[in-house]
């Protein structure tokens, strides 16, 4: 197959930043994207509906100009205050999608994130009665538990019991990276799904450690081994409805990444379905592109799928060594190398 064409694909995990990146980076996801689901972890965080509203309102002005836009949809941060009150007005809201658990300290811009997570039980049932899905960055942050196994005991410390516990809470756990996510999700009941990143799938931690160190293979949940990357790709290609679409694509300045204590996160939204595209074409699966991009996270989000397409074509071309960032510059995955599918249409400006 050299040509596909496929129902508009949405992104349904993002980071886009704010001030003057955010030219750069919504510019990026308006190339073809439908709707971007974004995420709150700005400094400050985005804690309230209020808050949403005028980061939202940013997103659309920087898109002002553009030959075609998406459709951005927020979410709010969850800290050890949010309330039930703040809940309902987020799920009253046009604007507020979802709210996202990032563990205290887990990641980039989680230290406001949540530290006791059973104190917030009665904000999760306010969820669970406003049907507002739950997005999960799914890891530990216990000091003795390793790096590499903080996503397994994320699941079987906290997941299990909140899945649990609130059955009809609709939960996302993002970015996975595991055969032991893969199991969780594929064994929950519907109401729990997950997002696969365009980066865990193409690589291993091989990749970003054998014959010198690549900081722009390092995000979080980190890399794994092999066998994981393997079950995640049987996973998306599986055509189950459980998985779908979610870049995880984390800007961060080249001089951020490129020092002594580098931030974590990988760049894909120059190149995501055009990566996707080279996974599911190596795993002989490109039919099932379509269901994994396009049309399992509207489901599960309860939103109509899109109904315009976009074309892809085989064709090699050379991704940019670097790219603007507002009055920075970042470094793309896989600069100065090449990809393997083009997007020759971009459907209808909108
Ligand atoms: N994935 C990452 O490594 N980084 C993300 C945060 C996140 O999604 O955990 C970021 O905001 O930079
Ligand atoms: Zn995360
Ligand atoms: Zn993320």
């Amino acid at each position: 197959m050299t040509e596909l064409t496929l129902t508009r694909p949405d992104d349904w995990h993002v980071h886009l930043r704010d001030g003057p990146a955010l030219v750069d980076t919504c510019a990026d996801m308006a190339r073809y994207f439908g709707r971007a689901i974004v995420m709150p972890n700005l400094t400050p965080p985005v804690t309230t509906v209020a808050a949403a509203i005028a980061y939202r309102d940013r997103i659309v002005a920087a898109m002002t100009g553009l030959p075609r836009q998406f459709e951005p949809l927020m979410t709010l941060y969850l800290t050890d205050q949010t309330d039930a009150a703040e809940i309902r007005r987020a799920a009253d809201s046009e604007c507020v999608h979802a709210v996202k658990l990032y563990p205290a300290g887990a990641t980039t811009n989680s230290e406001a994130g949540v530290a006791d997570l059973e104190s917030l039980f009665p904000t999760l049932e306010a969820m669970e009665t406003a049907d507002l899905p739950l997005l999960i960055h799914g890891e530990v942050t216990d000091p003795l538990v390793d790096i590499f196994d903080r996503e397994k005991i994320f699941i079987d410390r906290y997941l299990v019991p909140i899945v649990q516990r609130f059955p009809g809470l609709r939960v996302v756990l993002e970015h996975i990276t595991t055969a032991d996510a893969v199991d969780f999700v594929s064994t929950a009941p519907a109401t729990v799904a997950a997002t696969i990143t365009a980066h865990h799938l193409l690589l291993n931690r091989n990749d970003m450690l054998v014959g010198g160190i690549r900081p722009h293979y390092y995000c979080l949940p980190i890399l794994k081994r092999n066998s994981h990357q393997q079950a995640l790709v049987r996973a998306a290609c599986s055509g189950s409805r459980k998985f779908f679409l979610g870049t995880d694509s984390a800007p961060h300045s080249t001089a951020n990444k490129e020092t002594a204590c580098g931030c974590a996160g990988c760049y894909t939204a120059h190149a995501a379905i055009e990566l996707y595209a080279e996974v599911f074409e190596a795993a002989d699966a490109l039919p099932a592109l379509e269901g994994f991009a396009a049309h399992f996270g509207p489901d599960f989000y309860k939103l109509p799928r899109n109904t315009d397409t976009i074309t892809l074509r085989k064709n090699s071309w050379q991704i940019p060594v670097s790219r603007a960032m507002g009055d920075s510059h970042l470094t793309p995955l896989r600069a100065g190398e090449q990809a393997y599918w083009q997007v020759v249409d971009q459907g209808r400006p909108v």
